[in-house]
C-alpha cells in the first residue's frame, strides 16, 4: 500500500508506485479513488499552488482559520525539501507535535496535511519547486501562523539559522500559543 499513516493521525505518506523503462518512468501523481480507499478521505482538492524556491528559503509556518482551513496534498517536482508540520487541533493526542519529512523529486513522496496543522518547508537543494493540492480556497482574511523558529516547538529546519531565508510577513508570526490557536 503506498499511503502509510504517520505517527500523527490523519497525516498520511503516500509513497507512489514508479514504473520505469527504456523511455523513463510513468506514475500516478494522483487517483481520487486511491486516495480515498487507503485514507477514507473524501474531500475533494479544488486549488493546486506551485512555488519555486531557492536553497535556505523557508516559507512557513502557515494554516488558515476556519472555515477556511486547509487539506494540502505536497509534493516536490525538483529538488528537495524538509517539509515541516504542527497538530494544532486540540482535542488531538498529538496536539502540539511536529513531524519532518524529506520530500523530494527523486524521492517522489507526498504528505497529506490534514486541516488543524500548521505546514512549512524549508529548501534543502540550491532551489525546489513544490506543488501542492488544497481542499479549500485561498482566504487572505483568514491567513495565520507560527513563527518557525518557536522556542517551545522546537524545530530543527536542518540548515544553519545564519542562512535561512524568510518573508517578512514569515518573520513577524506569532510564537506558539495554545490560547490563540483556533482549531
Ligand atoms: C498561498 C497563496 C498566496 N497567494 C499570493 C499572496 C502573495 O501575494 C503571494 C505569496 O504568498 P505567500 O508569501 O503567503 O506564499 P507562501 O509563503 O508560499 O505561502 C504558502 O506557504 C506554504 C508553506 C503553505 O503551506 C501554503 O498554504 C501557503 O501558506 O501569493 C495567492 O494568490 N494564493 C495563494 O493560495
Amino acid at each position: 500500500m503506498p499511503f502509510t499513516e504517520t505517527p500523527l493521525k490523519d497525516l498520511w505518506l503516500f509513497e507512489p508506485r514508479i514504473f520505469e523503462d527504456d523511455r523513463g518512468y510513468f506514475y500516478e501523481s494522483f487517483n481520487q479513488n486511491e486516495f480515498t480507499k487507503a485514507t477514507g478521505i473524501t474531500s475533494p482538492f479544488i486549488q493546486d499552488n506551485h512555488s519555486f524556491s531557492k536553497k535556505g528559503v523557508l516559507r512557513g509556518l502557515h494554516f488558515q482559520k476556519p472555515p477556511h482551513a486547509q487539506a494540502k496534498l505536497i509534493k516536490v517536482i525538483q529538488g528537495t525539501i524538509w517539509d515541516v508540520v504542527v497538530d494544532l487541533r486540540k482535542d488531538s493526542p498529538t496536539f502540539s507535535q511536529h513531524l519532518g519529512f524529506e520530500l523530494s523529486a527523486g524521492n517522489k513522496k507526498q504528505l497529506y496535511v490534514p486541516q488543524g496543522f500548521a505546514h512549512g518547508f524549508i529548501v534543502l537543494s540550491d532551489s525546489a519547486e513544490v506543488l501542492y493540492k488544497c481542499d479549500n480556497f485561498y482566504a487572505p482574511q483568514a491567513e495565520s501562523g507560527i513563527i518557525y523558529n518557536d522556542s517551545d516547538l522546537a524545530i530543527d529546519w536542518k540548515i544553519d539559522s545564519s542562512n535561512i531565508i524568510i518573508s517578512e510577513k514569515d518573520a513577524v508570526l506569532a510564537t506558539f500559543q495554545p490560547s490563540n490557536i483556533p482549531f
